[in-house]
């Protein structure tokens, strides 16, 4: 039950699953019931140091209201004299990002059914009024059916991806975003659109050599799709609609919205001929 005092005693440590920029992930077991579950262990010093523990226990509340069986349970919390611990649901199959690295891009049955359950995650944080805001692979879990969970708690661990930006990658940024502009719910569909990119190409759609290359590329939507691997037209439509019109329609004039509504005219007339758009 969430209601108990939990304390280092009530659990046993395993090995570390991860390291991330303030502490440690450590796969534990609940003494008691022999429960698994993953500790995750921040240090207070570093919370002084980065000046973020308001940040940490707004997340750590929305987490723990948060109940979907595509986002990472947050069971509760405790600390000591000098760290918090987190005690949270264990996902057995590992992180996506490792899944994607070794196929090099998925299948678009595969990438439909982890969107599918991201979308019906973001929807339900969105009804709560959260807006998600850091959806990356290196964010999302795999459980032991291999069902997707989204395991960020907006609590940057360090980005373990070889990507030239190691704090914090902008490809997943929407122009808003970028723009350090207010941003509201669009910006997790734009970051669904840059997903579904990735997980049918292998890379996100902006990728670029330096930071401002990327950032040029996202404020522009210069959105390219590579002629391998060969993916639908209904999944190039589908990326185009979510990203280029919510890329153009925050931060562009009304006449790219037309050349939009355009686009969409196309991609909704293909789907009349009876091509079932399979997200
Ligand atoms: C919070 C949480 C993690 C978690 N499960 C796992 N986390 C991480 C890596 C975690 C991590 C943490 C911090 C920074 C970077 C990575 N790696 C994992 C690797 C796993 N395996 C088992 C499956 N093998 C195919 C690959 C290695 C299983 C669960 C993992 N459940 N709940």
């Amino acid at each position: 039950n969430s209601k108990r005092k939990w304390s280092l005693q009530d659990f046993e440590i395993g090995k570390p699953l991860g390291k991330g920029k303030f502490g440690r992930v450590y796969l534990a077991r609940e003494v008691k019931s022999k429960y698994i579950v993953a500790l995750k262990i921040i240090f207070k010093e570093q919370l002084e140091k980065y000046r973020i523990h308001h940040q940490l226990r707004r997340e750590m509340e929305i987490q723990t209201s948060l109940r979907h069986p595509n986002i990472l349970r947050l069971y509760g919390w405790f600390h000591d004299s000098e760290r918090i611990f987190l005690i949270l649901e264990y996902a057995y199959g590992g992180e996506l990002y490792n899944e994607l690295r070794k196929h090099g891009h998925f299948s678009e049955e595969q990438a439909a059914t982890y969107i599918a359950s991201l979308t019906t995650a973001l929807a339900y944080c969105h009804e709560k009024h959260v807006i998600h805001r850091d959806i990356k692979p290196e964010n999302l879990l795999l459980d032991h059916e291999g069902r997707l969970k989204i395991a960020d708690f907006g609590w940057s661990v360090q980005s373990r991806s070889k990507r030239h930006t190691m704090c914090g990658t902008l490809d997943y940024l929407a122009p808003e975003m970028v723009e350090n502009k207010a941003h509201d719910y669009a910006v997790d569909n734009w970051t669904l659109g840059i997903l579904c990119y990735e997980f049918l190409y292998g890379a996100p759609p902006f990728e670029s050599e330096s930071q401002s290359d990327t950032f040029k590329r996202i404020m522009k939507v210069d959105l390219s799709f590579p002629s391998s691997p060969n993916v639908s037209m209904e999944a190039r439509n589908l990326i185009s609609r979510v990203t280029i019109c919510i890329g153009y329609e925050k931060s562009w004039s009304n006449s790219i919205e037309a050349s939009c509504e355009g686009l969409l005219e196309k991609a909704l007339s293909s789907e009349d001929n009876g091509a079932p758009l399979d997200y």
